[in-house]
């Protein structure tokens, strides 16, 4: 039948790969952690590029595309950076029946593809800013559980590489470009995030500190990381030596920043949103906003049903609204109305012969499932009104949500019983990295052990009397929960 057979709070797993194939956005792929992109999927993933690849634009930063393969050496130029990172690179060994001499890696990011040439195209203070960015695919060859856009051995994303003067520009760039990837999430996606710092243990290894947008899973109770800007630091300049020559005829090295979001965000937002009738598409980012769907009563006037379900079509086009009929004589109105519910439109039309004679339509909410019916002369109005009003609830009933899952904890009695309710916790934190560690020790478990997601930037008030502020002058708010997904 139409219907899904998991309940996304009973089967959250299950719900999942069946929502994202039944709503047409994943085809499984017959090599594991693959996933086919769909256009359902793709045309979100356009709309986000648009939005994005304008802002960075404006920034004056431009595209470019490096290579897909990258050399051993130049992988493995700095053991603390590629590390941890070594079991998950793919390499190409055989060219048809022969080896290759050496074999090559993949891309799993493109630092060490590009910095040896932004070693050779760096040389004076006039060569600076240099700032590039390349919408591509990246390999890494995970072994824990690959799901659909959140964990997948190929995915897409945006990777910026940009280099500075000064340090100063650099900070002032990640932070830019973090609003971005909030903007991504709040005003396109829907979905609420809390802009924070990494700790040092939970930072890029290779980078001086990392920002990210966090998000969250209301069903697992886990934070997701969804986008990161990192400051580099000169950590890449050293090792790559991208030098330049200063106003004053010194030679120093860059600052230099590196960020991305992938397709990781279309599943966040998918969790977020979706519900036991399937997808739930904000529409900012859906590719048909509104469906319209005849029906016809027996053989009164099927003709000027059909006829106003085209021109309800063409009227919301000209003002911009993406809209489609679903005019197909082999499927009934029932049918029609659970699979484009599964595909998460976020708005429906119903013009029965009924809607015709009262020069009216009925308007159907995919989020909350209210009906309405409306003159036809305030169309586009009320629909354009309608379905900012779907943005806006979505995106609030999910910071309602998440704030309800949120809990401060100021003893490790507190935090440890806010955890098994698969919540996330603000703590006061001393921000050393072994205490931090034995914080992942001591609370290692089947639901799996507690990491930090971030320290967020707008710290809220600390309550008196903290147990924790003995230990050290330092504390800092932070965002835990049980290792994301
Ligand atoms: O996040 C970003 C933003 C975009 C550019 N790259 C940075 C840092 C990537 C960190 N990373 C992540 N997985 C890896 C996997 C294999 C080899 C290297 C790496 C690796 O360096």
């Amino acid at each position: 039948g139409l219907g899904l057979t998991y309940k996304k709070d009973e089967n959250f797993g299950e719900w999942y790969s069946e929502v994202v194939v039944n709503g047409e956005m994943i085809q499984y792929y017959d090599i594991s952690g693959c996933y086919i992109l769909r256009p359902w999927a793709m045309s979100i993933w356009e709309k986000m590029h648009d939005f994005f690849d304008a802002e960075i634009k404006k920034m004056k930063i431009q595209n470019c595309y490096f290579p897909l393969f990258v050399s051993p050496g130049v992988l493995e130029k700095e053991k603390d950076h590629i590390e941890g990172f070594a079991p998950e690179v793919a390499w190409v060994t055989k060219s048809g029946e022969s080896d290759l001499e050496v074999p090559i890696a993949i891309r799993p990011t493109s630092e060490t593809v590009m910095y040896p040439y932004y070693s050779k195209w760096i040389r004076g203070h006039r060569d600076l800013p240099l700032r590039l960015n390349q919408w591509c695919n990246v390999v890494r060859w995970e072994f824990s559980n690959p799901t659909p856009f959140i964990r997948s051995r190929e995915f897409l994303w945006q990777e910026g590489h940009t280099a500075f003067a000064t340090k100063e520009e650099a900070d002032k760039e990640v932070l830019e470009i973090l609003e971005l990837y909030r903007r991504i999430y709040e005003e396109f996606l829907a979905v609420p995030v809390i802009k924070g710092k990494k700790s040092e243990l939970e930072k890029f290894a290779g980078g001086l500190y990392t920002t990210t947008v966090e998000a969250f899973i209301p069903n697992t109770g886990r934070g997701v990381q969804g986008a990161t800007s990192h400051c580099l630091g000169q950590n890449f300049a050293k090792m790559f030596e991208i030098n330049f020559e200063n106003e004053k005829g010194e030679k120093c090295m860059v600052w230099q920043n590196s960020w991305a979001y992938t397709t990781r965000t279309i599943g966040v937002m998918i969790m977020v949103h979706g519900d036991d009738k399937g997808l739930v598409l904000p529409p900012k980012v859906a590719s048909v906003q509104v469906v319209v769907v005849p029906v016809p009563f027996k053989d009164a006037d099927t003709k000027g049903i059909f006829d106003a379900c085209t021109s309800v079509v063409e009227t919301l086009k000209e003002s911009g609204i993406s809209a489609e009929a679903d005019t197909r004589d082999n499927y009934s109105p029932g049918w029609k109305y659970s699979h484009w519910e599964m595909k998460g439109v976020p708005l429906r039309i119903e013009i029965g012969p009924r809607d015709l004679a009262n020069k009216q339509v009925r308007i159907v909410r995919r989020d909350n499932s209210a009906k309405t019916d409306i003159p036809i002369d305030d169309l586009v109005v009320k629909v354009r009104e309608t379905l900012d009003a779907i943005q806006q609830n979505l995106f609030d009933a999910a910071k309602q949500k998440k704030e309800a899952c949120m809990t401060v904890a100021k003893t490790w009695e507190e935090f440890m019983d806010a955890l098994n309710q698969k919540k996330l916790i603000l703590a006061p934190w001393c921000d050393e990295e072994d205490v931090e560690k034995s914080v992942k020790e001591r609370t290692r478990g089947e639901m799996g052990a507690v990491k930090t997601l971030c320290s967020p930037f707008d710290q809220p008030e600390m309550p008196e009397g903290l147990f924790f502020r003995h230990l050290t002058l330092l504390y800092i708010k932070l965002l835990l929960s049980r290792h994301n997904i």
